[in-house]
């Protein structure tokens, strides 16, 4: 058995981490943190683990969480993520990040969306965790940077037109909306239920989210040049799921028929993308709970512009469930070992 440490499991990503884990053959959990509520059970937290993980909390000690467990998920906002991670890298641990703090592969990029690099010289050895892209990295790496949720979704969506060179790349826009776990449990005005509920607003206008650089580095690295894109964040009152509808002109003449042939074969091999038939458009309540990519295309021929939708649980795909795949990669395990668990409907 595997025993893994969850380094900020009183947050939502730690909780679906453990929610997650329970069905996982391979795995014990040896390990859980938080600083607010250390000493108690994580059971006490949320009630739904009552009986099946009563762990108690540890406040975040590398020395005591590197003695128990052979893999950590460092599920700690960017910049806590990255002052402990080399301290369980140095103990010959290995580490799946959930954080932004090792994402980015140029520390004057990360710099200017965040804050100076503790440790620039993690970055590139860093794998940018998305098995679809760089299945065969992630599983010789010790620190894999688990993608965002908003980027999850946007290059999933995007990539077997960047791969084929049939987009415009300077037509791409995303327009992503969020439900409100997108935001973690700790207390936020904007998170409050009089601020998100019954309202739907956009945020980061104009280029300033910080998953804009993410989302361009992967995409340029798909398209073999630099990507730019407009990128607009919306939050809207639901819990879990991000729907992103992305709009693109091509570079030659196509069609839907064309298009959702491409998709089907691209990810016909993929155990957690489902590229959807032609006419379909996917919501995030068929996601909802599960570790799939769900993706629809067609041409808007009136407009000559190729429209894709792709919708996944922020928490599973976009977060714990990928986090979850990526270590299966990472340990041998079978890749869907713990994901298979289909959507929560209604
Ligand atoms: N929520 C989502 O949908 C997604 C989140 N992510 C990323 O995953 C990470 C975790 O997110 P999420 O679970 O939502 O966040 P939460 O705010 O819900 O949880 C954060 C966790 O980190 C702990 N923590 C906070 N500050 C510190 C600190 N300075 N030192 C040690 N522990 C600390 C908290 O413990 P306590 O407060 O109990 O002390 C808590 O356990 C973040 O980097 C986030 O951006 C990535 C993709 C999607
Ligand atoms: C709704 C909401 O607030 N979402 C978060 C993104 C969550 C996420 O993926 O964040 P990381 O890059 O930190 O991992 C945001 O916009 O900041």
């Amino acid at each position: 058995m595997l025993n893994v440490a969850i380094v900020g499991a009183s947050g939502y990503t730690g909780l679906e981490l453990i929610r997650l884990l329970d069905r996982h053959p391979g795995v014990v959990i040896s390990c859980v943190t938080s600083e607010q509520s250390a000493g108690k059970r994580i059971s006490e937290i949320f009630p739904t683990l009552r009986g099946r993980c009563d762990l108690i909390l540890e406040p975040l000690d590398p020395a005591a969480i590197t003695a128990k467990a052979d893999l950590i998920f460092t599920a700690l906002p960017h910049q806590a993520a990255m002052k402990v991670v080399p301290d369980f890298l140095a103990a010959g641990k290995k580490v799946v990040d959930l954080s932004a703090d090792y994402r980015l592969h140029d520390p004057a990029v990360y710099g200017a969306w965040y804050e100076p690099h503790l440790n620039p010289e993690l970055l590139p050895e860093a794998i940018f965790g998305l098995p679809e892209l760089r299945r065969e990295s992630i599983k010789q790496a010790r620190l894999v940077a688990n993608p965002g949720c908003y980027p999850t979704s946007v290059i999933l969506g995007l990539k077997p037109l960047l791969e084929n060179g049939l987009i415009d790349i300077t037509t791409i826009i995303a327009d992503s909306k969020s439900g409100t776990s997108g935001a973690g449990r700790s207390a936020k005005v904007d998170s409050l239920y009089c601020e998100v509920n019954d309202s739907f607003k956009a945020y980061g206008v104009g280029g300033a989210h910080r998953h804009t650089p993410e989302i361009e580095q992967e995409l340029s690295e798909l398209a073999g040049k630099l990507v730019t894109i407009t990128f607009t964040p919306h939050l809207v009152p639901m819990d879990r799921g991000i729907l992103s509808t992305i709009y693109a002109t091509p570079t030659r003449t196509v069609t839907t028929d064309e298009l959702v042939a491409l998709y089907a074969d691209t990810y016909k091999d993929e155990p957690f993308v489902r590229p959807l038939a032609k006419g379909q458009f996917p919501a995030t309540a068929f996601v909802r709970g599960s570790n799939f990519c769900d993706i629809g295309i067609t041409l808007d021929s009136r407009a000559n512009r190729i429209v894709v939708v792709s919708a996944i649980d922020n928490l599973v795909k976009g977060a714990s469930g990928q986090a979850i795949q990526n270590m299966n990669l990472i340990s041998g395990f079978s890749e869907t070992a713990g994901l298979e668990g289909l959507a929560i409907f209604p």
